[in-house]
């Protein structure tokens, strides 16, 4: 695939926010008075090669998103839409792949729980899908030791382990995910269970997926203490520029 390549980015921001606890979706909940979602849009449209951005609403919240982004400071060389999302990660995925017009070759798939993502991780990302990878994940070793258990049948009660995965060969997976656009769309049309990222469909295809460095302000947004964490990274950013 060649420089000339058109990249999309479809930014799944359906979900409620179960983990983060009770308030707005959590895509429009705020990090330092602006919205993750336009963080989000933010990051991912500081990539020159980005030229298109499909936001997925929550399902009946398409038409506030749509204000939210004519009430932000977007990038002029980027165009960018909406769509209601449904009620699954990959539905809401697979309502942004759907409204992608011709002409773009690359799909990058990015969590709005994903806000401060550095633009390096999403070039590198690109960067590996046009030298050829159908499929690319950023990603970063682990820090903790992991078991795999015997999920406890009652909540709260103890597990037994049965295994310890070698930490070495282990990676924490972040977003965006990059695709050759054929690739994702026949993965999405193949599998019908319910996985928890979208390279783990192209896996099922039996196609090859790469992994490229991830970076650790790249972290999901997905329990209080993340918030917390997201501002303090932001407040770092701001004292870094100079304002
Ligand atoms: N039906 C859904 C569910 C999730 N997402 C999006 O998928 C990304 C990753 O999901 P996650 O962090 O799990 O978000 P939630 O599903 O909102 O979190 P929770 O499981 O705590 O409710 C988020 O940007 C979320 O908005 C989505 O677009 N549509
Ligand atoms: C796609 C993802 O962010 C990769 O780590 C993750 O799998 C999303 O999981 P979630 O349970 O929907 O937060």
């Amino acid at each position: 695939m060649s420089s000339e390549s058109r990249t999309a980015v479809v930014i799944p921001a359906a979900g409620r926010g179960v983990r983060l606890g009770p308030g707005a979706p959590k895509a429009l909940r705020a990090l330092n008075g602006t919205p993750m979602l336009i963080h989000a849009i933010r990051a991912m449209a500081a990539s020159r090669a980005v030229s298109l951005v499909v936001v997925v609403a929550p399902p009946d919240g398409a038409a506030e998103v749509k204000t939210l982004l004519d009430d932000h400071a977007l990038p002029e060389r980027t165009d960018f839409v909406v769509v209601p999302g449904g009620q699954s990660r990959q539905e809401s995925v697979r309502a942004g792949l759907d409204v992608l017009p011709p002409g773009i070759d690359i799909v990058l798939v990015h969590d709005a729980a994903r806000p401060l993502v550095p633009v390096d991780t999403v070039d590198g990302v690109i960067r590996a899908v046009r030298e050829g990878a159908p499929a690319v994940v950023p990603a970063l070793p682990l820090t903790d030791t992991v078991k795999q258990v015997e999920p406890a049948a009652t909540p709260g009660e103890a597990e037994p382990v049965v295994a310890t995965p070698e930490r070495a060969r282990l990676r924490a997976v972040q977003t965006p995910q990059g695709f050759d656009r054929a690739t994702l769309v026949r993965a999405h049309e193949s599998v019908t269970d319910n996985v928890t990222d979208d390279a783990s469909m192209v896996e099922q295809l039996g196609l090859p997926v790469v992994v490229v460095p991830g970076h650790e302000e790249a972290f999901k947004v997905t329990r209080p203490l993340d918030l917390v964490l997201a501002e303090a990274v932001l407040a770092r950013r701001r004292a870094n520029d100079g304002f």
